[in-house]
């Protein structure tokens, strides 16, 4: 059995010191539990039984530990450090990371959806390396999810950890289980929003977040 990945998401360093400190950095520990990839494997062994599969034909010999790996890597975020920097310029306008490739498993059938995320903060005293925005959409991605709870966890987190002056994501995704199988919609994409602070209050704010995400709500 892997340990389990540790607590909930760890600090190592205060995110916000007071306005003129340097970088700082919070290193980002996914908070899940651990992964039994024996247990997993002979999980994935006894479904190919189930589902009337030769599991001696040399073709499948290995499938039980790709697919028990497999899984074990998508719901597996990486750790990373939420670095950040003084706002020493004062920038007060929206900065926003569109397309962010966005890859999870929906929960209800554990099939992946994907797509594209857009994640934007308004700045206040600190601004964050611009990969981390990518960074915390992986960290809740890597997950069985729901898409809108996927969406909020990153407005949510961004939010509490960054303290900005609000927070707009926007996720656009297919959904393998309503395309493949199912009601077969190909071609369907979800899309969900959630806004924190003033991207959620104030109407201009909101309005220019939605144009510049091509999402026109
Ligand atoms: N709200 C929400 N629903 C999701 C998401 N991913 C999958 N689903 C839906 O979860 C639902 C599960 O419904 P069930 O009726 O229990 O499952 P099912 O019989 O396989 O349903 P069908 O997909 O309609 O064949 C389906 O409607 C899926 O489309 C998601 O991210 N958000
Ligand atoms: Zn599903």
């Amino acid at each position: 059995m892997r340990p389990p990945a540790g607590g909930a998401v760890n600090l190592t360093e205060d995110l916000l010191p007071e306005r003129g400190g340097g970088r700082a950095a919070l290193h980002v520990v996914h908070g899940r539990q651990g992964y039994d990839l024996d247990a997993a494997e002979r999980a994935v062994a006894d479904l190919l039984v189930a589902m009337g599969k030769d599991p001696s034909d040399p073709h499948l010999a290995d499938t039980p530990r790709r697919v028990a790996a497999s899984y074990a890597e998508l719901l597996t975020p990486r750790e990373f450090n939420l670095t950040t920097f003084p706002n020493d310029e004062g920038y007060d306008e929206l900065v926003l990371a569109t397309s962010i490739p966005v890859q999870s498993l929906c929960e209800h059938h554990m099939l992946p959806f994907h797509g594209i995320a857009h994640v934007g903060y308004l700045p206040d005293q600190r601004i964050l390396g611009l990969s981390k925005l990518a960074r915390v959409v992986e960290l809740f991605a890597r997950d069985l999810q729901v898409q809108e709870r996927l969406t909020k966890q990153v407005a949510d987190w961004l939010q509490d950890k960054l303290a900005p002056k609000g927070v707009g994501v926007v996720i656009e995704a297919e959904h393998l289980c309503m395309s493949l199988r199912g009601v077969q919609a190909g071609g369907s994409r979800t899309v969900t929003s959630a806004l924190q602070g003033s991207l959620r209050d104030d109407p201009q704010t909101r309005q220019e977040f939605f144009a510049l995400t091509n999402t026109g709500r």
